[in-house]
């Protein structure tokens, strides 16, 4: 069978350069093309290069049109309003769009929803292993555990990270609240400053730190009378969301359009 044909959004990003590594190193798929933002450093240069493979003889490119009318999936770690736009290209071009970038709107999820009726999509606020079992496992402890134990996450990301709570924080939370049978949205607690008051019991707090080169950690306290249980995911390197994003295309290209999580395509579900 021939390789599958992948183009990476964002190819000058921290995310982009991992992704055009994660293509060259997994078997069964190729680069196709790489593109990033009208105007950015990265444009005109070699993918490989940028990303410290040596040359591969993939220019980055300005215009991801042409790229996507020839490949069968997109790597996006982008933003929300590119991501947005690139899932209607995605649909228009009947290929599979994964989608790492977080920050997205309730509206932005609404139109990356509808592109899905065309477009294989599969969109994670992580794209790694541990961080969907982890979910799975909080999930868990969640349904075990009963309102006396306040439900906490706590994040850490680099300096750069413009987003906050993290995707992966939210998908954690989520997690909790649906473990505990109640809605995120109308429990969850995104920032405290001041008088705030006590806790209110059933409240799912969120806090979010930022500094220097810190990949990505999560923990999710369960604070309880007398104890506390913490479930904690410290990712090292970029790898670990690149290879998962790979691997994505890789299961959802058979499959039928549609909007997957990564713990569909892991057969994480519970
Ligand atoms: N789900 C997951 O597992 C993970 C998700 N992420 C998410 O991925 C996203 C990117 O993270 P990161 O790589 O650190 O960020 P970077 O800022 O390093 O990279 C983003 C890249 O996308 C480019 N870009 C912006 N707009 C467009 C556009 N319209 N078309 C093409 N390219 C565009 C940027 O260009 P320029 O800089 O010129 O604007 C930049 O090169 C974030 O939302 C982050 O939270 C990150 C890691 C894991
Ligand atoms: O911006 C990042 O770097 C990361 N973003 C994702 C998130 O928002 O959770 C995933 C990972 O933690 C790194």
């Amino acid at each position: 069978m021939s390789d599958l044909r992948l183009v990476v959004a964002g190819a000058g990003g921290r995310m982009g350069q991992a992704l055009i590594r994660a293509v060259a190193e997994i078997e069964g798929v190729t680069l196709s093309g790489a593109f990033d933002r009208k105007g950015a450093d990265a444009i005109g240069r070699d993918a490989g290069e940028l990303a410290g493979l040596g040359q591969n003889g993939i220019t980055v490119s300005e215009d991801p049109l042409p790229l996507l009318a020839q490949a069968d999936g997109l790597l996006d770690f982008t933003a929300p309003a590119a991501t947005v736009q690139l899932a209607e290209y995605a649909a228009q071009a009947r290929i599979v769009h994964v989608i790492g970038t977080t920050g997205l709107s309730r509206e932005d999820e609404e139109k990356i929803k509808a592109a899905s009726r065309h477009a294989r999509i599969v969109k994670s606020g992580n794209m790694s292993f541990g961080v969907n079992l982890l979910a799975s496992l909080v999930r868990q402890a969640a349904k075990v555990l009963d309102v006396d134990y306040d439900i906490e996450v706590l994040e850490m990301h680099h300096r750069h990270k413009v987003d906050a709570p993290s995707g992966t924080a939210l998908l954690l939370g989520h997690a909790a609240a649906e473990g505990r049978g109640i809605d995120l949205d109308s429990h969850s607690v995104r920032s405290r400053d001041g008088h705030t008051g006590a806790r209110k019991t059933g409240d799912i707090g969120f806090a979010a730190l930022r500094g220097g080169s810190v990949v990505g950690d999560h923990s999710v306290i369960f604070a309880g009378p007398s104890e506390r249980i913490t479930l904690s995911h410290h990712a090292e390197d970029r790898k670990i969301f690149a290879n998962g994003a790979v691997k994505a295309a890789i299961r959802a290209h058979p499959m039928k359009p549609g909007l997957y999580s990564m713990a569909d395509i892991l057969g994480l579900t519970t």
